[in-house]
């Protein structure tokens, strides 16, 4: 590959994460060729692309394909009866690049062989608008221009950290990669209570989506502030905000709740790892 060819890709599995990733390579420039194994077919924003390919499994790969990056982007339980079929595309020259919750690069190596380069990550859907979050984390195969392509690859849908330390993945995934649900549910539970205060349900639907939406932009646009500057500012000395936040941050309030939830999410990303 060189940066005026473009990468050549294959990505396995092309639902809402891999499909999200596919657009913002093709829109990036960043993929000369994607090949993609899924029998559930392509996302209609791909549809007539002459970069991408459609198969449906590894036996089909048209011939001679050699990938730059294998994106892995199957279901972690999929994933164990996905993988050997590629075992026969490890080579120096191509990065097995994993967004599968759980699935540790130890894993990856037992399965696909100690010579895998592999790059496990971890992003999250807001990358369907190019606004999502990712950390990853090279093994020791990867070289520093195979880092730099994913690095390009998963920046196409967002921003990226990296680090080098796996273990973090799995908090990672219970923060940023779960963490979007969180906030929709904070907008269903805004609603619903906003209903026992005697809205109509419409209206509390709308209040409370367009307060969470408004205020994730507010703290996007306020790179001064922090998020307890931003809350700060709405809080009145003895105001209503004031009495709702006594209850969210009792000592019985939200934190706990939060730190319980993030807890589970960790510990459910270790058992993946099968
Ligand atoms: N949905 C999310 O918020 C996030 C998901 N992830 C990870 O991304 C991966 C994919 O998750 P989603 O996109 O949500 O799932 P999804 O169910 O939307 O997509 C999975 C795709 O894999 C296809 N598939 C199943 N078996 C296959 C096989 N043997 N070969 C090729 N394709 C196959 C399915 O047809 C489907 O289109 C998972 O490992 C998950 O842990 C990571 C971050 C966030
Ligand atoms: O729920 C899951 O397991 C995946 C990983 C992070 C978000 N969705």
């Amino acid at each position: 590959m060189t940066a005026e060819s473009g990468a050549s890709l294959l990505l396995v599995g092309c639902g809402k994460m891999g499909g999200a990733m596919l657009d913002g390579w093709l829109a990036a420039g960043i993929a000369s060729r994607v090949v993609v194994v899924d029998r559930a077919g392509l996302p209609q924003s791909v549809a007539g692309d002459a970069r991408v390919t459609l198969v449906s499994g590894a036996d089909a790969l048209p011939e001679g394909f050699v990938p730059d990056v294998i994106v892995l982007a199957v279901k972690p339980q999929v994933m164990e009866e996905a993988l050997p079929s590629y075992r026969a595309l490890v080579r120096p020259g191509t990065v097995f690049l994993s967004i599968a919750a759980g699935k540790t690069i130890a894993w990856f190596e037992r399965l696909l062989g100690e010579g895998a380069v592999v790059v496990r990550s971890m992003p999250n859907t807001p990358a369907a608008i190019g606004r999502g979050m990712t950390v990853a984390v090279p093994n020791a195969r990867v070289s520093a221009a195979q880092r730099d392509l994913s690095d390009r690859l998963l920046r196409a849908v967002g921003d990226v950290a990296w680090v080098e330390d796996e273990g973090l993945l799995d908090p990672v995934t219970a923060v940023s990669g779960s963490g979007p649900a969180y906030v929709f549910f904070l907008v269903e539970a805004m609603a619903k209570a906003g209903e026992a205060a005697g809205l109509p349900a419409d209206l509390a639907m709308r209040l409370a989506r367009a307060t969470v939406s408004g205020a994730g932009a507010l703290l996007d646009a306020s790179v001064q502030q922090q998020a307890a500057d931003l809350r700060k500012a709405v809080t009145s000395p003895n105001g209503t905000t004031q009495a709702a936040l006594e209850v969210l941050m009792a000592p019985e309030g939200m934190q706990p709740v939060m730190t319980a939830a993030i807890a589970a999410a960790t510990r459910r990303s270790r058992e993946l790892a099968g």
